[in-house]
């Protein structure tokens, strides 16, 4: 039996994937580009066991086992993923050497989400990434994370961007088999490394509109779309692409906002419509705004996105980013221990967080521009950053006991 476990970042794009040209290969509509967020926050973990024992490819997640036999886009993963290992193994054996046949055994896949799954916290990106990943290192792949990306995006696409830390573009390709449709890194980690984020966990309630199902009424409906397609979307992956080299927040930030409410506008345009903002998300979106429009030297200090639910991502330099989490705190007041995760330390006590609120520290702020709101509308805070791409892990933290089953099962 043979074991790996691996980690995968979140990722949270600032141009945004929606629609497919083809569904069954996961072929976008146009480019888009994320941002890699904090394994050490974020993560999903997964561990993979081979063995000539094993009668069928199972998959355990977050501790209960899943029927993998009508998912179609894990076997994808599996087969490509076996289709390059057979091919290892045969050039091997044609140097007279023998690789072990792991492309002819079943696999026990074991993965768990440190957040909730489903949520709109891109829970399928971590998790298929860290699927493709593990086992890829599991056969002893040699391609390169580009190439693996293609088959982490015929998992979910926003898995492939997931392969790569920092700042990471989606080409959507032009070709029909969907070879030239795959993620390449715009800048690592390293390049922009005072750019924070901090996640606003509005609803952990599995959405009711999935992504994937989402996006297809967009592209059979929304005229707006095409407009996003055609016209909008390759001018900002330009703009963006620029701004991330030059560290340039201003365009960084206008881009990142104006792009989030596009898609939330092609959304809208969706007939039927599809609502994925709430109250809270909008009243978030307010107050950033109120935020950067009294910033004493008129530049924006911090720029929010959502995805596909009503959590908010606010991106902000480093250097912002203990006013605005005050910010935040004190319109979005916690109801729970675990309101806000400081894995940085800005704060010394929850007291420190709430107590010494000066909005902006500046006169021309509008306190009254949005309510304070009931207690919990904000569910968590959670504090993060750029960071790299996926970590393979010690066997010591592996999920699956020596027989290949899960350590921990729940209820
Ligand atoms: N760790 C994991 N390993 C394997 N598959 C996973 C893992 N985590 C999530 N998934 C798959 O992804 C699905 C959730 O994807 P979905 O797109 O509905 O939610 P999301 O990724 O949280 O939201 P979004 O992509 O819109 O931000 C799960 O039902 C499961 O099939
Ligand atoms: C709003 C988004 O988060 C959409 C993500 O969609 P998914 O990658 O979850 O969809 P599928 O390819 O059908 O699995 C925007 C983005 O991440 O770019």
């Amino acid at each position: 039996m043979k074991t790996v476990t691996c980690t995968a970042p979140v990722n949270i794009a600032v141009i945004k994937y929606w629609g497919k040209r083809d569904t069954g290969l996961i072929l976008p509509t146009n480019d888009s580009l994320s941002v890699t967020l904090s394994q050490d926050i974020l993560h999903s973990k997964t561990t993979i066991s081979a063995a000539k024992e094993y009668s069928h490819d199972r998959l355990w997640l977050n501790g209960k086992e899943e029927d993998i036999t009508k998912n179609k886009r894990m076997h994808n993963c599996f087969r490509e993923t076996r289709a390059l290992r057979q091919q290892l193994e045969q050039d091997a054996a044609q140097r007279g050497e023998t690789l072990e046949p792991l492309s002819s055994y079943h696999v026990h896949v074991c993965s768990e989400n440190n957040f909730p799954t489903a949520a709109g916290l891109a829970s399928s990106a971590s998790g298929l990434a860290a699927l493709v990943f593990t086992l890829a290192k599991l056969f002893d792949l040699t391609n390169n994370m580009s190439e693996l990306s293609r088959i982490a995006r015929q998992g979910s696409g926003s898995a492939c961007r997931s392969l790569f830390g920092g700042f990471v573009a989606w080409e959507m390709g032009s070709k029909d088999d969907g070879s030239d449709s795959l993620a390449v890194q715009v800048a690592p980690e390293t390049h922009w490394p005072e750019l924070e984020a901090l996640i606003c966990v509005v609803s952990d309630e599995k959405k009711g509109t999935s992504s994937t199902e989402g996006m297809q009424h967009t592209v059979n409906t929304s005229p707006l779309l095409q407009h996003r397609i055609k016209e909008v979307v390759p001018v900002r992956m330009a703009e963006m692409k620029k701004a991330i080299h030059e560290r340039d927040f201003q365009t960084f930030a206008a881009l990142t906002m104006k792009d989030s409410n596009q898609f939330h506008a092609v959304c809208l345009d969706t007939y039927p419509p599809i609502f994925y903002l709430n109250d809270t998300s909008r009243a978030i979106m307010k107050i950033v705004h109120e935020y950067n429009a009294t910033s004493p030297d008129g530049k924006l200090k911090a720029a929010y996105t959502y995805d596909a639910g009503p959590n908010a991502v606010i991106y902000a330099p480093k250097e912002n980013m203990r006013e605005i989490i005050q910010l935040i705190a004190h319109y979005f007041p916690g109801s729970a221990d675990n309101y806000f995760v400081d894995p940085y330390k800005l704060f010394t006590s929850t007291q420190d967080l709430v107590s010494d609120f000066k909005p902006a520290g500046h006169a021309a702020f509008n306190e009254n521009s949005i309510p304070v709101f009931p207690a919990g509308s904000v569910s968590r805070l959670l504090h993060t950053k750029t960071d790299d791409g996926p970590r393979v892990l010690g066997q010591e933290e592996s999920l699956l006991n020596e027989q290949g089953l899960p350590k921990r099962v729940s209820a």
